[in-house]
């Protein structure tokens, strides 16, 4: 074979400075792409063999990544169906684009790799990133083909000459160039392996590890062992989303989760996704322990395509409520290596989307119908996602009602529709609108609910962070459904009833109780009321409107609701006419006499909300003291 030189086919001056600069950021994907190029040259051999247009031995199929520090090399090399010169030339010098001005203009600021890498076939190319010089060995399998060399330096000329490979399968040897020495370190390609290449289908070899192994027995029958230097194999070549449900045991799927997230708490459990048509995609998915926390949870599922990892930045392919599952994704059907606002317009990436959602809602159902106990006992861990997917999709939602559970002070848990049964004959209000009450804080709103109970009211409890959300949008979906916190009014009003109770007080002496404690707080944001509630009552109340806190806290959220958030807070004080301490009150001639009761009776009710602080909870301390 004859030496020959030639200049590989791109219209433009160069390329791979753009390759090596713009994309500089994830360069150590040069390794996926030049192993995974390799276990496709595996994988193809086989198929031929298999096919039997190959009839040599196939052999035990081997990827084989080196480094050789001393001489500055990685070496990547397979034995696959290798290349002969002609096919180099086809497939590594015509780089996989024609527009090539096109693409430099395009591209000249592109962020990401992936982008520019997969969509012009650019793989290979990704080498010149961290090399200086590349060269590949390669023996074609067919029939008296001859060893190939292929050497380029990154400018557009390469040289093809006769080949050193005396067996099948290609070398892709990589001279490493001064900016990219942090890859000559076994440490740091073995993290990248780990990384891309841990589930690949063909067991790839990294160098030698020593391992224990049995050798005979002693003198006491105990068995002896020998330390002996065994191949590194980085992967698992059939990780288990790629069997079938049936051939796995729990042990097996809790096995595959500490291999993916060693240091996590088990899963509570998971679904193994599988689907052929319309698109192809499999995977499992975990559930974890939901902790309040969840951004820290976030981008844990990982995303394969043909086993290879791609990303664990599945945003746009699972639903935003996924995306605290845990798990792992393969689809060679997503379009991985296009941007952003293609993938989220792509129409295979919509219904996987779908499918993801629906297959964990049936899960859901599954397990709730199943074992209704242990379901209820998860639900603590898994009721934030619910709630999360059913505020955030809406055929989540449509599934998600019939398992959604409601769990009020007692610790009971009711489904919607149980709930609905439970409460309607003693809390609906005289318009038929059914009140659900509910505390966002059992120990602070303590008063209130015992209170509420005392009048043979439910309290559903509603404490955890998307809860103010979950309320809302109860709220807009349940039918003539109200929901207030348990402590947005006294009891008596929290559920308006035809029976009114009325205040003992003449109109004249409510409008002087009015005007007594009006004085005595003397705050803009306080609205006094007198209201006629049971003489056991307490003589004050102080109360938060229902709509004005809700909104506040979704403003804390981040809901979009910051006017409201900069709002000042109100109070509505309600004065219970039927108190003594307000006829106390009212009987008294002594102005500042009046005036001292009527403050410790707000003190007194600001205090048992633990809303009292400051110099005012000084004031009061003392004032009590002077009392006494
Ligand atoms: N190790 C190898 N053994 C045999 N052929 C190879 C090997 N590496 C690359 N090739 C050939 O070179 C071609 C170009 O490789 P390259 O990685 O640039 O693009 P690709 O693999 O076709 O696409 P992409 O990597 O972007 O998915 C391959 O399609 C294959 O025919």
């Amino acid at each position: 074979m004859t030496t020959e030189k030639g200049s590989i086919s791109i219209h433009t001056e160069n390329i791979f400075p753009i390759i090596k600069k713009f994309l500089y950021s994830d360069n150590e994907i040069f390794l996926r792409e030049l192993v995974s190029n390799a276990v496709d040259a595996v994988q193809k051999i086989k198929r031929l063999g298999s096919l039997g247009q190959f009839n040599g031995e196939v052999g035990e199929p081997l990827v084989e990544v080196s480094l050789d520090a001393a001489a500055k090399t990685i070496t990547i090399s397979d034995n696959g169906l290798g290349m002969t010169a002609e096919e180099i030339k086809k497939y590594i010098n015509q780089v996989a684009f024609s527009g090539a001005s096109e693409f430099v203009e395009k591209f000249k600021d592109a962020k990401d790799a992936n982008e520019i890498i997969g969509k012009f076939g650019l793989g290979f190319y990704s080498a010149f990133m961290v090399s200086d010089l590349v060269e590949i060995q390669t023996l074609s399998y067919q029939d008296g083909a001859e060893p190939a060399k292929w050497t380029c330096d990154g400018s557009t000329s390469f040289e093809i000459s006769e080949g050193s490979r005396t067996t099948r399968g290609t070398s892709i040897i990589l001279h490493v160039n001064a900016e990219s020495e942090e890859f000559l370190s076994e440490g740091k390609l073995q993290e990248i392996l780990d990384k891309y290449a841990k589930f690949l289908p063909v067991p790839i070899k990294f160098g030698t590890k020593t391992t224990q192994e049995e050798d005979g027995v002693d003198e006491e029958e105990k068995p002896k062992y020998k330390s002996v230097e065994v191949d590194n194999i980085v992967n698992t070549t059939n990780p288990i989303w790629t069997k079938a449900p049936a051939d796995l045991s729990d042990a097996d799927y809790l096995d595959f989760y500490k291999q993916l997230y060693p240091f996590g708490e088990d899963p509570l459990f998971w679904i193994h996704l599988n689907v052929d048509y319309p698109f192809n995609l499999t995977g499992v998915l975990y559930f974890p322990k939901v902790k309040d926390d969840f951004d820290m949870q976030r981008n844990k599922i990982k995303l394969y395509s043909r086993q290879v990892f791609i990303t664990d930045e599945v945003k746009d392919i699972v639903p935003e409520f996924l995306m605290l599952l845990h798990g792992v994704i393969d689809s060679p059907d997503i379009p991985l290596n296009v941007s952003r606002s293609f993938l989220q317009a792509d129409s295979n990436v919509k219904k996987i989307n779908s499918y993801i959602t629906k297959k964990v809602a049936d899960k859901l159902a599954e397990l709730f119908n199943k074992d209704r106990k242990a379901y209820e006992e998860k639900w603590s861990n898994i009721g934030l996602f619910v709630k999360y997917g059913m505020i955030s999709e809406e055929k989540f939602y449509d599934k998600g009602k019939d398992f959604a559970l409601l769990t009020n002070t007692k610790g009971e848990n009711f489904t919607f529709e149980e709930y609905k049964e439970k409460v309607a004959p003693v809390q609906t209000d005289k318009n038929g609108t059914v009140v659900y009450l509910y505390t966002t804080d059992t120990e602070k709103q303590d008063g209130f609910i015992q209170s509420a109970e005392k009048k043979g009211y439910d309290v559903l409890v509603m404490n955890t962070p998307i809860d103010s959300h979950f309320v809302s949008s109860l709220e807009q979906k349940l039918e003539k459904t109200q929901l207030k916190r348990v402590d947005a009014s006294v009891a008596n009003q929290l559920i308006e009833k035809d029976e009114v109770l009325e205040s003992v007080l003449s109109e004249e002496q409510s409008t002087s109780v009015k005007a007594i404690f009006e004085k005595a707080i003397a705050k803009p944001n306080f609205s006094v009321e007198v209201v006629g509630l049971s003489p056991d009552d307490s003589p004050v109340t102080v109360t938060m409107d229902e709509f004005m806190r809700r909104m506040k806290d979704m403003a804390k959220m981040g809901g979009g609701m910051s006017f409201y958030g900069n709002m000042p807070d109100s109070y509505k004080v309600a004065i219970n006419g039927n108190h003594k301490l307000v006829s106390k009150i009212l009987a008294s001639a002594d102005e500042t006499e009046q005036s001292k009761f009527a403050k410790q009776a707000v003190d007194l009710a600001l205090l048992s909300q633990g809303m009292l602080t400051g110099a005012e909870l000084t004031a009061f301390v003392s004032r009590s003291v002077e009392l006494i």
